[in-house]
């Protein structure tokens, strides 16, 4: 396994006009390791996740990630389309993005739509159906079907995306950017929304996921009870800057980070563990 991690943001800022909703942030997330990145609203979560994932110029900073083989890409410097398509980095949204016409099924094919735009030599040919035309597209359809199948929405693979029930749509998103075999996975909040029973069954998938296919997972998350549970460190931001970064266990007894989501200053905090405990 490749030593470095598999992203590094290395003083990394965001300026909306007179905001800095982000300010020289540096952390790393490690090779098939889940990290969560938390922090009470308007920390600036999602704003990192625009940079990482192109949606975002950052102002200034280093976002490097190393994939398995060695060959790095400085994201920052990458045409947004190229993020998914050479550097291989996925991810989902705060409001599901599916397509709610397109069956589940159609949804993961369009996904792949990199694979098989090559496959038709970016011509006519896939209306021809030549030979790597029908190769690519019978791969295709099998990633499909595997992560339908991963997700337990196999039953449902005919059924318009829109129909599908809120929980449902959530794990057809992952397996939408799983399609895509990413180095990097990211997610903005997918527990969002869901009971304890959906949150218990998405953490199990995401353990699985890199348990079995070695991804990299960086998470935006505030539903404390997967955060916990899943994550193998955590990075916690307030107003634009990181304020701790640890293991589960380090990050539940900090006082800057109980402060922080108590809107309190930390000698108030320590007061409330110390009456809890
Ligand atoms: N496009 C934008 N233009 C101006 N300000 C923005 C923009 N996007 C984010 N901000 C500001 O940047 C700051 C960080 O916002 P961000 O959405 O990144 O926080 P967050 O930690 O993801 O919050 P939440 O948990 O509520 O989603 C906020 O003050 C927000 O208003």
């Amino acid at each position: 396994m490749n030593s470095a991690p598999i992203l590094a943001l290395e003083n990394l800022t965001m300026r909306f006009g007179g905001i800095v909703a982000v300010n020289a942030l540096s952390f790393v997330a490690g090779r098939e390791q889940i990290t969560a990145l938390i922090g009470p609203n308007g920390a600036g979560k999602t704003t990192v996740f625009n940079c990482i994932t192109g949606f975002y110029k950052p102002t200034s900073g280093i976002i490097r990630l190393t994939h398995d083989d060695g060959a790095q890409y400085e994201m920052q410097k990458l045409k947004d389309f190229n993020i998914s398509k050479q550097a291989k980095v996925a991810r989902t949204f705060q409001n599901i993005r599916l397509f709610p016409g397109m069956t589940a099924l159609e949804n993961l094919m369009v996904a792949q739509h990199n694979a098989l735009m090559r496959a038709s030599g970016l011509t006519f040919l896939g209306l021809l159906g030549v030979p790597s035309w029908r190769a690519a597209e019978r791969s295709a359809i099998d990633a499909a079907v595997f992560w339908l199948k991963r997700v337990g929405l196999i039953d449902r693979a005919d059924e318009a995306a829109g129909n599908l029930a809120y929980g449902d749509q959530r794990r057809l998103e992952i397996a939408r950017a799983m399609c895509t075999s990413p180095a990097l996975l990211c997610l903005d909040e997918p527990a969002a929304g869901l009971n304890a029973r959906e949150s218990g069954a998405l953490s199990e998938l995401l353990l699985s996921i890199r348990a079995d296919h070695g991804t990299s997972i960086l998470l935006i998350e505030h539903d404390m009870s997967v955060v916990m549970e899943i994550s193998d460190r955590i990075v916690v931001m307030d107003y634009g800057v990181k304020i701790a970064e640890g293991t589960p266990r380090e990050i539940r007894d900090n006082p800057k980070v109980i402060a922080a989501y108590l809107g309190t200053d930390e000698e108030e905090a320590v007061a409330v563990m110390e009456a809890e405990a």
